[in-house]
């Protein structure tokens, strides 16, 4: 169990990246075919493609709205941080209402709005400092969180992923998959399966592709397969990232997640999220309160552009749901570990709201 892991070989994929003058999004509504960088001048060409999913995962999200503050800035004129910050509140509101579920991202505007409190004729220079620390902070914090989540697991164990929580939605590294990455790296994972995440297909177009990036073999599953694929006795894990995490530990995560959560406890498995400090939501008590984005219902009408659905069908796209905290046997953070997480064993780790 002592593999290090060689941190390089997954510094491939950078889906954020600032050039002085833009911001350049890995856009993931073309993978795993194009690779394409995505240029965006403006915070309002930052908060379309946040609501498009050029850019998506929940760090990720946070990260680029970051430097869509950044460039808000370049939009506007003032001599102090007060005044920047007063002038950017529109742009910020946009940026902000880009995705509902995910608290990443109303948490590194909240960052943004402090490092310009108390900043004087510089606040330009303290905007850029905090959206390259929120950045860095979101690496350093998966590798953490990689090490300690694989330290869960025991050796030769087969693991269950769902949507993508790899490089492509953080900084880097990633978070259930960065747990993945470090897992293979100690030899604790033996077999790696991920689903497809119907209906944007983020298991399929991104997690086994960016697994492949690396050399680590996984096995696609359609969503269907999941339950069989725990009674068939190959998955001891269940291992998954979040949008929120709430004050009771209950977890928003990908449409689906529930329903794994639900099956690993039926079969005896194990479910672990993993998540930075960053999607702890500690002024939410419970999953009752958190807003479910729903989308275009177009997402499930067709594959790829084309339809499959007779017209005039109705659908309903709800993206996230909620798995309730009894379902869930840790939560792994870089701040620590909450196993059974329940509110007082929650405030231990994140304090009080
Ligand atoms: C490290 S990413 C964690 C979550 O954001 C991820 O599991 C997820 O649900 C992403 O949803 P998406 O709609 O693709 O942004």
């Amino acid at each position: 169990m002592t593999n290090a892991i060689e941190y390089d070989r997954y510094d491939r994929i950078r889906p954020i990246r600032w050039t002085g003058a833009a911001l350049e999004l890995l856009d993931q509504r073309k993978l795993p075919f194009t690779v394409e960088y995505l240029s965006c001048a403006s915070s309002d060409e930052v908060a379309s493609a946040i609501h498009a999913l050029a850019v998506r995962g929940a760090p990720a999200i946070g990260i680029a709205a970051a430097w869509g503050a950044v460039l808000a800035a370049r939009a506007i004129e003032a001599g102090d941080g007060a005044e920047a910050a007063a002038k950017l509140e529109p742009a910020l509101q946009r940026l902000n209402t880009a995705r509902p579920t995910a608290v990443n991202l109303a948490w590194a505007l909240a960052r943004m709005r402090r490092a310009l409190t108390g900043a004087g004729a510089d606040w330009r220079d303290a905007l850029e400092r905090e959206a390259r620390a929120i950045e860095t902070e979101d690496l350093a914090a998966n590798r953490r969180m990689g090490e300690m989540g694989a330290s869960l697991i025991a050796s030769g164990s087969g693991v269950l992923t769902h949507c993508n929580t790899g490089s492509l939605a953080t900084a880097g590294f990633g978070t259930a998959l960065g747990v993945i990455r470090a897992g293979v790296a100690q030899g604790r994972i033996g077999k790696v399966f991920a689903d497809e995440t119907r209906p944007w297909m983020q298991g399929s177009r991104l997690t086994v592709w960016e697994l492949q990036q690396d050399g680590i073999d996984a096995t696609l599953i359609a969503d269907a397969a999941a339950s069989h694929l725990m009674k068939s006795g190959q998955v001891d894990w269940v291992v998954v990232g979040a949008d929120r995490i709430c004050a009771n530990g209950d977890t928003a995560n990908k449409i689906g997640t529930y329903q794994l959560a639900i099956s690993a406890h039926h079969h005896g498995k194990k479910f672990m999220v993993v998540a930075p400090s960053s999607t702890v939501d500690m002024d939410t008590p419970s999953g009752d309160q958190i807003e479910i984005e729903e989308r275009d219902p177009s997402e499930l009408l067709g594959v790829s552009g084309s339809r499959t659905v007779a017209d005039g069908i109705q659908a309903w796209n709800p993206v996230f749901d909620v798995t309730p905290a009894e379902l869930i046997d840790a939560i792994v953070t870089e701040k620590g570990i909450v196993e059974h997480p329940n509110p007082e064993r929650m405030r231990a780790v994140f304090g009080a709201a």
